[in-house]
């Protein structure tokens, strides 16, 4: 079942469009990563979702309704952004007083827990607080809300290593226990990449993936060996991106078939899956590419459509 529909969504400001006639829906009870380089549109995403903002054109329906000045709605959704704005002289304490009457599901004592492992000082001022403190605070009403929809929009900007494996390790106990719909905005892919069960690519506004995490997983392979080895397996296929040295190249392609696979290796060449990162990268760089040839918005080539929604 899906909590979010939205159709043909657009949002301009001025000449710039953030979000370039999108349709998509997000699945109930499923961890979602939002990716994209900067500027490609996620937070402006976010922000229509949550009623922050109101599109240019096209439809939003979460839960069932748009959700712009909708209180149903709002009172299921948490949306954890870095730009988080709270009254001034207000300290951590009065966030974890405030949240349950914000959050129908507050888990106080999951909160307490939290703010012991992310070591937040409560009774500090918000605005004295340090970046990642900032970041911890934030992440931990985001998994103490159990909001049925929560965004986390970069939660950890300056968190630490461990707070940062921390952040992922409750997450998922949590949401084991608790599942809800998770959507997570993050450069850092290749942390995220086991946590993600559905992967959603923007870039420049228009949605380039929107796909099951496993079967992203397995939709692309890097070939490697003598660049005469490469361009030759190569000839023919849809290339997602080459890179030379010297003599020697790799290049990423779209999923190959077992056939596909033997006459690489019978080639000489060494065959590697792909992670989520190189993957967001080459289609990046493929869509850049496209773009730029026609002067349009880029759509990847035929043989990645495959881990496009079919519209
Ligand atoms: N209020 C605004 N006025 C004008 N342009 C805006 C405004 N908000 C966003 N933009 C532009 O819209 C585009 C999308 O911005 P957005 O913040 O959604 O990107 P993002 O994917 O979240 O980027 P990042 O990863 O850098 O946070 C950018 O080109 C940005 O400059």
């Amino acid at each position: 079942m899906s909590v979010v529909e939205i159709a043909n969504l657009t949002k301009r400001y001025g000449s710039v469009l953030a979000v370039n006639d999108v349709t998509l829906s997000l699945e109930q009870d499923i961890i979602h990563g939002l990716l994209g380089r900067n500027g490609a549109g996620k937070t402006t995403l976010m922000q229509l979702l949550t009623g922050q903002d109101f599109a240019s054109s096209g439809s939003i329906s979460v839960f069932g309704a748009p959700p712009v000045e909708n209180a149903r709605v709002l009172q299921n959704i948490c949306f954890i952004k870095e730009s988080q704005k709270y009254p001034e002289d207000f300290r951590a304490k009065h966030v974890f007083t405030n949240a349950p009457l914000f959050f129908e599901n507050w888990d106080s004592a999951f909160a307490e827990q939290l703010v012991a492992e992310f070591r937040l000082p409560l009774n500090r001022r918000i605005k004295k607080l340090s970046r990642g403190q900032l970041s911890s605070l934030g992440v931990i009403v985001g998994l103490a809300s159990r909001a049925p929809l929560t965004f986390f929009d970069e939660p950890y900007l300056g968190l630490d290593a461990v707070a940062r494996q921390l952040f992922y390790d409750r997450l998922l106990e949590d949401f084991a226990e608790h599942p809800r719909t998770v959507i997570l905005s993050t450069h850092l892919i290749d942390e995220v990449q086991n946590l993600l069960q559905h992967v959603i690519v923007i870039d420049e506004g228009r949605i380039l993936v929107d796909s099951d995490a496993e079967e992203l997983r397995g939709s692309a392979t890097t070939v490697a060996g003598t660049a005469r080895a490469v361009d030759a397996f190569t000839l023919g296929r849809t290339v997602l991106s080459r890179q030379g040295l010297g003599a020697l190249a790799q290049a990423t392609l779209s999923r190959l078939s077992d056939e596909d696979r033997a006459a690489a290796a019978a080639a000489g060449l060494d065959i590697t899956p792909v992670s989520l990162q190189q993957l967001v990268v080459s289609l990046s760089e493929t869509a850049q590419a496209a773009s730029a040839h026609s002067g349009t918005s880029a759509q990847l080539g035929t043989s990645t459509t495959s881990t496009q929604r079919e519209k």
